[in-house]
């Protein structure tokens, strides 16, 4: 599906992501690991510009319209789909089907309150199930994900991730949760300072590894300061 191949990305001349190689397979949902500043983020970045074609991206930004309703924040997902003006009537009236599948897709991700609400009165958790559920309806086979449910209680984001994993393909989340890492997830990517060093069936790996994978990265920090 993607080839990266000794892959070197810097901020104004300081390097991130350095060097580095892999390659990533359809059909398998893949977590990245590592510690805040790691990389993640830049990485996770650089997989959606390679398959933005055919990826919805839910970044950790969100990129929400405040003064617009749920509903019409879940729908900017389709807009590539349809015609500008069908999208524009929408805005002011929206339609029956959309309005319909949007509803059905908030009752998926546990959004209670009426489609009309304005995401400006949401709380975190809620807002992220609002980006999510944007990025759900674009109907795009891979779904990236930066840190999509950090904001939601453990069994919300259980069902939430299983949902994701059950309607794409192939799934790249970035996550600091190990324990949904191994639940949810084929693979485990794990980085360091912006280079791959963990690359493992999420099968073959416990959460002691992983402890370890976290352990080391923070022991590296302490000695570095
Ligand atoms: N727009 C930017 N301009 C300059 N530096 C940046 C920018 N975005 C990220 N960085 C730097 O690049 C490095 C990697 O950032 P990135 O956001 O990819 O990390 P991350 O692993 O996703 O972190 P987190 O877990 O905190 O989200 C960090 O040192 C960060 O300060």
């Amino acid at each position: 599906m993607l080839v990266i191949d000794r892959l070197s990305l810097d901020y104004g001349g300081r390097e991130v992501i350095k060097d580095l190689s892999v390659v990533l397979h359809s059909g398998q949902k893949v977590a990245i690991l590592g510690a805040s500043g790691a990389g993640k983020s830049t990485l996770l970045a650089h997989i959606h510009r390679q398959l933005k074609d055919t990826a919805a991206l839910c970044a950790q930004s969100q990129g929400l319209v405040e003064n617009l309703s749920l509903y019409h924040n879940i729908y900017m997902g389709a807009l590539g789909r349809h015609h500008g003006l069908y999208n524009l009537a929408n805005l002011l009236w929206p339609f029956k089907a959309p309005l319909a599948e949007v509803n059905a897709l908030c009752r998926t991700l546990e959004l209670e309150m009426s489609p009309s609400t304005l995401v400006s009165r949401l709380s975190g958790g809620q807002r992220q199930r609002v980006a999510i559920g944007r990025a759900l309806y674009q109907h795009q086979p891979i779904f990236l994900g930066d840190e999509p449910v950090s904001a939601l209680d453990p069994a919300m984001a259980d069902r939430i991730i299983r949902h994701i994993t059950a309607s794409h393909a192939t799934v790249v989340m970035v996550l600091h949760n190990r324990h949904q890492a191994l639940t949810h997830f084929d693979r485990i990517l794990g980085l360091k300072k912006g280079q791959l060093v963990l690359d493992a069936d999420a099968s073959a790996l416990t959460l002691a590894d992983l402890d370890a994978f976290y352990g080391d990265v923070e022991k590296d920090d302490v000695v570095k300061c």
